[in-house]
């Protein structure tokens, strides 16, 4: 099992210096640092070589977020938009594959977070989106990249709000490059029991994000972890775990993620250093059973 963090957790944009932030989650215990991938295919070579680098000297592996924006929705009702969108997927899977980037997660199969006054039946919507995953599929493939997706509550998506309801999206698509993504905060607010939706995901579990009910760090809320843990111990889950911590108000991450007082309660750059470093250790006691 490998452990992760988001880099959001320091910012307020969904892009940013990510060689500062290999620096920082090495320096803090962390194996995976997981960036934002709006930005990347627009990166010049020489960006894509120093961020590798970084990576390579510090032992960190990347991972990649995205929250499509609606024009990158492979499942739009406009084929125009689709096309544009699997154009753009493309470009930004062949820096991944310069990157030895691995995993690309999010909403993929759609966009994020979901206009709610212009939604289509969801049966309609399914259709697309399972059609429009199987092509990113296919040009994810030739890089060895798998893509999470990921089950998200109902304020933010509603084609995946369930661990069935994405075992029941993953296995239609049925690409083995396609893996269920559960978050901790979302399952949360969702799902009956946490510990049976990790089980039911069982094999197709291929990415994890974990933060508390409120989004802070894990270990300063209520989530179950021994649950969880239990859970990650059964279907012997041997993949990443990334954190997904988020405490500031502002900007494109505040604005989205729906932040409206400051959960950090005006902590610097050092505790949330710190907080980060502790949650990893915890992180790390409670999930990992191969440890
Ligand atoms: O949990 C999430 C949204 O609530 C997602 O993992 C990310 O925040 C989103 O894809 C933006 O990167
Ligand atoms: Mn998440």
């Amino acid at each position: 099992m490998k452990h992760g963090i988001y880099y959001a957790y320091w910012e307020h944009q969904w892009k940013a210096n990510y060689c500062y932030y290999v620096d920082k989650v090495a320096r803090l215990g962390f194996d995976v640092l997981e960036i934002g991938c709006g930005s990347l295919p627009d990166y010049s070579k020489e960006q894509v070589s120093e961020l590798k680098k970084h990576a390579d000297d510090h032992g960190i592996i990347l991972s990649g977020g995205y929250g499509p924006t609606a024009n990158h929705n492979i499942a739009s009702k406009d084929p125009k938009v689709r096309e544009n969108a699997l154009d753009w997927y493309k470009r930004l899977f062949e820096k991944m594959g310069e990157l030895d980037m691995r995993m690309l997660c999010g909403a993929l199969y759609a966009y994020w977070p979901i206009d709610f006054s212009n939604v289509d039946s969801k049966e309609e919507e399914w259709k697309r989106s399972v059609e429009g995953t199987r092509l990113l599929a296919d040009a994810a493939a030739p890089y060895n990249i798998n893509l999470g997706m990921e089950t998200i509550n109902r304020f933010e998506e509603y084609l995946l709000n369930t661990a069935d309801e994405c075992i029941a999206f993953v296995k239609e698509v049925g690409k083995d490059n396609v893996k269920i993504h559960l978050d901790t905060f979302h399952m949360n607010i969702e799902e009956d029991d946490i510990g049976t939706a990790i089980r039911k995901a069982g094999k197709l579990l291929g990415h994890l994000h974990t933060g508390e009910c409120n989004r802070k760090v894990p270990g300063q809320g209520r989530i179950p972890w021994h649950e969880i843990g239990q859970a990650l111990r059964d279907i012997q889950y041997d993949e990443m775990v990334v954190m997904e911590p988020f405490v500031l108000m502002g900007g494109e991450a505040g604005r989205d993620i729906k932040i409206w007082r400051d959960i950090s309660k005006g902590a610097s750059e050092e505790q949330l250093d710190r907080d980060a470093a502790d949650a990893v250790c915890f992180q790390r006691y409670m999930l990992d059973w191969n440890r």
